[in-house]
């Protein structure tokens, strides 16, 4: 395998903050002991961590000194010199101080990518909605293989979290209108956030608060050429049945938001609910992609959507693993039969 290759495989885990162990450090010391040649070291460190993107938007503090450790330490296990160019990256990193947000860019099959602006810990504030989780991932990658279904289409995706599927989508998928939904005030924020990091202009800012946009945003929203893209506020416990029928969308998607008992009764709700309002005399599409952590609580959801009379099957896996989710863990994406 020639350097730039083995380079990019290190690229997209990187900029991802991706878990370090998954990352191919025996093909590089491998490499490293065939030839001590410098320069397969300074093309990963370019594209790492001197690439633009972590320049501009930088995983975790500890993340990247991680990194760099372990890349000294390859670099050290074959040769005698020590290279300048890791330690200056290191000595630059040991002076940033940790923060509790970091940034994730996820690299797109166009060329173009998502960066997110994220919590380090998994859960913060109370909520599990400020990380990207794997079945978000999957969801994304599921949906840039089969962009049929979103183009020129009105999308609705339940429980958001901070962005990563529909900014995938809103950026491959050519929808008519997103609408990303959830009921944390952190998360909402954080969302809007993300949504601007990535050159999107909001049409209001909440679906409950529309404000009228000002001369200039209106020029802005008519300029855009994208989806229309919308943040509603939209918790699955309190939402009436007239809020949902206003909604009216053609595809509504949801990731990892069958984790537990109690969330997934009131979900069920939601979507039998949603699943009775008709856009051109048809039904909308569902999917949900979800890990299954605990069987019980997947067969539970099953059961809940059983009784209000909703079907699924499983949609077979893709596998791409364009955005490297863990393999291991246990995703499954459902098309509901409405
Ligand atoms: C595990 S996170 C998944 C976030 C994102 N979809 C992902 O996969 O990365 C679950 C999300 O569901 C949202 N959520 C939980 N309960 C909710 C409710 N009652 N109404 C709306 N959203 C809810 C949380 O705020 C959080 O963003």
């Amino acid at each position: 395998m020639d350097p730039e290759q083995l380079g990019l495989r290190f690229q997209r885990p990187f900029l991802a903050g991706r878990r370090l162990s998954a990352f191919p450090w025996a093909e590089l010391e491998q490499k490293l002991k065939n030839s001590s040649d410098a320069l397969l070291l300074l093309d990963i460190l370019q594209k790492t961590i001197l690439h633009p993107l972590c320049r501009k938007y930088p995983p975790s503090v500890k993340y990247r000194r991680c990194f760099i450790s372990e890349l000294i330490k390859k670099h050290e296990s074959i040769a005698t010199e020590p290279l300048d160019e890791l330690y200056e990256v290191l000595a630059e990193i040991l002076n940033k101080e940790e923060s509790i947000s970091c940034y994730k860019s996820y690299l797109l099959p166009t060329g173009d990518s998502v960066t997110l602006s994220e919590a380090v810990a998994i859960i913060s504030q109370g909520t599990t909605g400020l990380v990207t989780w794997d079945a978000a991932l999957y969801l994304a990658e599921w949906a840039i293989e089969n962009s049929a279904i979103f183009r020129n289409r009105t999308v609705l995706e339940l429980g958001s979290g901070i962005g990563l599927t529909g900014l995938a989508l809103c950026k491959t998928c050519n929808p008519k209108a997103y609408i990303f939904s959830d009921f944390h005030h952190c998360v909402l924020e954080q969302l809007r956030e993300n949504i601007h990091l990535n050159g999107f202009v909001l049409e209001s800012e909440t679906v409950n608060h529309t404000k009228m946009p000002s001369k200039d945003r209106r020029a802005e929203v008519m300029e855009l050429q994208g989806p229309k893209i919308t943040v509603a506020e939209l918790d699955w416990n309190s939402v009436t049945e007239e809020q949902l029928s206003e909604i009216q969308a053609d595809v509504i998607i949801a990731a990892d938001v069958v984790y537990d008992p109690e969330i997934s009764l009131s979900l069920v709700s939601v979507l039998q609910q949603l699943s009775t309002s008709k856009t051109d005399g048809k039904p909308p599409e569902i999917y949900i992609g979800f890990t299954v952590r605990n069987p019980d609580t997947y067969h539970l959801f099953q059961t809940e959507l059983g009784k209000v009379g909703i079907g699924w099957q499983v949609v077979p896996t893709h596998m791409k693993n364009l955005f490297l989710y863990d393999l291991h863990s246990n995703i499954t994406l459902l098309k509901l039969l409405v």
